[in-house]
């Protein structure tokens, strides 16, 4: 649909993520994906990622291509200094909780036309009780893996048979034997970092688990997976949530759409920082597949150590790398300052390059890219699955204990760093993925990129499933009072 197109008729979503580079990705690709079907689109986010993209993108003319594409904003709660990464997620949920959720019933009331659904993010309880008060249905985009999903939902029987608390660093390689689906090789260093704590009735596992045994309340559940890649774990949540959308790799999804409707890919970076894009003129000087890509996503934050070791790691392998350094992301000093060892600085200017923030689908489908070191985020990881590069996999938080399991034991698609951050784990790995058990990884990587783009292409189930969700807010608007 195109401007001018759009019918009085259409429906009216409101779509509301968590206000995280990783949520507000996945999410602004379903609003495109619908403003693209022609739906009024209303996105809601928080003043704070607002002012970044609009400083940073191009977001207000690509948007203003699409008729009835409508920004909202709400504040997070937080200064606006405030860092926003790291360990911060308690202090920013409950600040929305207080902040946003007035705001948002009182937009509810107002909005004209009134919404026929909200999208919310699974995380975001809050909006599904106003929701409810108010009548509207609510679907639930939950962002982050499939697996995870069922990890976090499985956490109260975990507790029950007895397996967490985890007993100590020796305790760690135990098998976590009451998640359905995953008796043969989760462990209890994969399950989602919040069980690493040792009191049970902690806020942060409390908070999760309350936000994920919500998801049934919903009218349906979508997840940014595809069913070639995680048909088992679905048929486990599709217990508790029978209306399951399986959308993913919703970038994907999102370029065959538009490539179909418009005769290109998305224009559209939604990047909360600033898009290097030095980074790609080095890359097209590299030899093809020599180059390692090293990015922890939005939230990491590396000690000064950590950062020392996979340094050292990267220099030592003798590979290629190019490497995403946030601004302000280090713990310590800034890890680029004066005292960095010259070898470092050395085989860095031989072989490496530094940015503060890439275009990383694209970095990811460069020629010259051979290998993912990732923090294993559930973005990043799709995006290196439809690419079919290999990965390294350092979790740092939340569902990335998991995801980086089901990478290197489930998919076999490349291999897991967990919990270690040493020099000579890291230059072996790197090694093993470029170069000694490359064809291995290749060969998997091959096939899943394939499954993937199968997926989301014409009558691919993900591409299926979006035309019913489509139907499924077509018959909500149409039957509306
Ligand atoms: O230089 C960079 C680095 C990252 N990205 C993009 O930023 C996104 C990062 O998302 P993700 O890989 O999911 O990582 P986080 O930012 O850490 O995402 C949070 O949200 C995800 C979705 O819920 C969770 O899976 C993660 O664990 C959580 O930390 C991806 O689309 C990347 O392409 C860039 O464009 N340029
Ligand atoms: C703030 C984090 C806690 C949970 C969310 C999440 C998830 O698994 O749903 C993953 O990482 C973060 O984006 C969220």
């Amino acid at each position: 649909m195109e401007k001018g197109e759009q019918s009085e008729a259409c429906p009216h979503v409101l779509i509301f993520p968590l206000p995280l580079q990783g949520h507000v990705n996945s999410m602004f690709k379903l609003a495109e994906l619908l403003a693209l079907t022609g739906f009024k689109v209303t996105f809601l986010y928080s003043e704070h990622n607002h002012g970044r993209l609009v400083k940073y993108t191009n977001v207000s003319a690509h948007f203003a291509s699409y008729p009835g594409f409508e920004f909202r904003t709400v504040p997070d709660g937080l200064p606006d200094d405030h860092p926003r990464s790291g360990d911060w997620f308690l202090e920013m949920y409950y600040a929305m909780e207080t902040k946003a959720k007035l705001s948002l019933r009182e937009m509810l009331l107002n909005i004209n036309p009134p919404v026929d659904c909200i999208i919310g993010d699974g995380f975001l309880g809050f909006v599904l009780d106003v929701a409810k008060e108010l009548g509207i249905p609510v679907f639930y985009f939950r962002t982050s893996s499939a697996c995870c999903f069922w990890a976090y939902y499985s956490i109260p029987d975990i507790i029950q048979a007895g397996e967490i608390p985890i007993r100590g660093i020796e305790d760690m390689n135990r098998l976590i034997t009451t998640v359905p689906g995953m008796e043969t090789f989760l462990r209890c260093r994969d399950l989602p970092s919040f069980c690493r704590a040792s009191d049970m009735a902690n806020s942060t596992i409390q908070l999760v688990v309350e936000q994920t045994r919500k998801s049934p309340q919903a009218h349906a559940l979508i997840l940014n997976t595809f069913e070639d890649l995680d048909r088992p774990i679905l048929s486990h949540i599709r217990t508790k949530c029978p209306h399951v959308y399986t959308i993913g790799p919703i970038h994907a999804l999102l370029n065959t759409r538009l490539k179909a409707k418009r005769g290109a890919s998305s224009q559209f970076s939604n990047s909360l920082w600033e898009v290097d894009r030095n980074c790609i003129s080095w890359l097209d000087k590299q030899p093809k597949q020599s180059v390692v890509y090293v990015s922890f996503g939005s939230i990491t934050i590396p000690s000064r150590e950590q950062l020392t070791e996979l340094w050292y790691g990267l220099v030592n392998s003798k590979r290629r790398f190019l490497w995403v350094v946030r601004p302000n992301s280090v713990t310590g000093k800034d890890g680029q300052g004066e005292d960095v060892p010259v070898e470092l600085l050395e085989g860095t200017k031989e072989r490496g390059c530094i940015v503060g923030w890439a275009p990383q689908e694209e970095v990811l489908n460069h020629p010259a890219v051979g290998g993912f070191l990732t923090h294993s985020g559930w973005n990043s990881t799709l995006e290196s699955v439809v690419a079919g590069v290999p990965m390294i996999c350092w979790p740092y938080f939340a569902d990335q204990q998991v995801n980086s399991r089901f990478v290197s034991e489930v998919w076999k698609l490349g291999l897991d760093m967990k919990d270690v951050c040493d020099r000579k784990v890291v230059e072996k790995m790197v090694n093993d993925l470029m170069m000694d058990r490359r064809e291995e990884f290749v060969k998997s990587a091959a096939e899943m990129a394939k499954l993937a783009k199968e997926s989301v292409n014409v009558g691919g189930s993900s591409y299926c499933n979006l035309d019913r969700l489509i139907e499924d807010i077509r018959l909500m608007s149409l039957k509306k009072p």
